[in-house]
């Protein structure tokens, strides 16, 4: 396993590229989503996909992945924990182009609101972008719930920078903590400090990095290890 970076080394990059090299937010949201539909839908061909998206830029990340597997023929639905205009900045703007483009969106108004566990049942592949390393301690509803009822579902879960309720869950010691169990985790520019621990591929399952395009020197003066 490779050398890894912190929650807060990941947002240092994002920072950075935006402040010191004029990068836009929108452009590495994205190279990142982009980045992440093309592996998925060459994992899985023509699946039916759902993605869960957050009020985050982990969210944001999901309203790309969807729009590129559309384009990737893939079957898309989403299911929001927010809608667009409860959002803001770059989620804000892609979460615009998804409802626009009339993609199916499920907005989750009560965990049990009986068409999100049809949407799981309906999916091949379940994408989680409902948080990301803005994540602070254990999930609060509705997460725990949509989270629970993704576990419990027959699809593969493939996780999206981080897992939705990890690493908080890998030192809980309470019953009721709970995080995404990922078959597979698609990590953004390096893997996330915990991830090489013994214990934690039961939620993150593989791990995979994925580049955003910032520039290799940024990514040397931080540091950041790259493969
Ligand atoms: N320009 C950038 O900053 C980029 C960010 N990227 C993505 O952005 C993510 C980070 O985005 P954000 O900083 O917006 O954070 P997140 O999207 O991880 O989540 C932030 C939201 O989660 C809520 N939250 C935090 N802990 C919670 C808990 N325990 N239970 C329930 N809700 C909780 C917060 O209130 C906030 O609304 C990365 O993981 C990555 O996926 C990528 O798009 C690449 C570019
Ligand atoms: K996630």
């Amino acid at each position: 396993m490779p050398q890894t970076i912190t929650f807060e080394q990941s947002r240092r990059v994002d920072q950075v590229a935006l402040e010191q090299y004029g990068m836009d937010g929108l452009v590495l949201m994205e190279n990142a989503g982009s980045s992440a539909a093309r592996r998925i839908a060459q994992l899985h061909p023509g699946a039916s996909v759902l993605v869960l998206c957050g009020k985050g830029n982990n969210g944001g990340d999901g309203y790309v992945i969807a729009r590129h597997l559309q384009l990737l023929r893939c079957d898309v639905h989403l299911l929001a924990t927010a809608t667009p205009d409860e959002l803001s900045g770059d989620a804000a703007v892609n979460a615009r182009i998804a409802a626009r483009s009339e993609m199916p969106i499920t907005f989750v108004k009560s965990a049990d609101d009986p068409d999100i566990q049809a949407a799981m049942d309906a999916a091949d592949v379940i994408v989680d972008c409902l948080l990301g390393t803005g994540v602070s301690g254990s999930l609060r509803s509705p997460f725990q719930d949509i989270v629970a009822l993704a576990n419990a579902a027959a699809a593969v879960r493939i996780a999206i920078d981080v897992p939705t309720g990890w690493p908080a869950v890998q030192a809980e010691t309470s019953i009721d903590a709970i995080a995404f169990v990922a078959d597979r985790t698609l990590t953004f520019v390096a893997v996330k400090e915990g991830m090489n621990e013994s214990d934690a591929d039961r939620w993150t399952g593989v791990v995979e990095v994925i580049g955003i395009g910032v520039p290799k020197k940024l990514l040397d003066d931080l540091e950041i290890p790259t493969a």
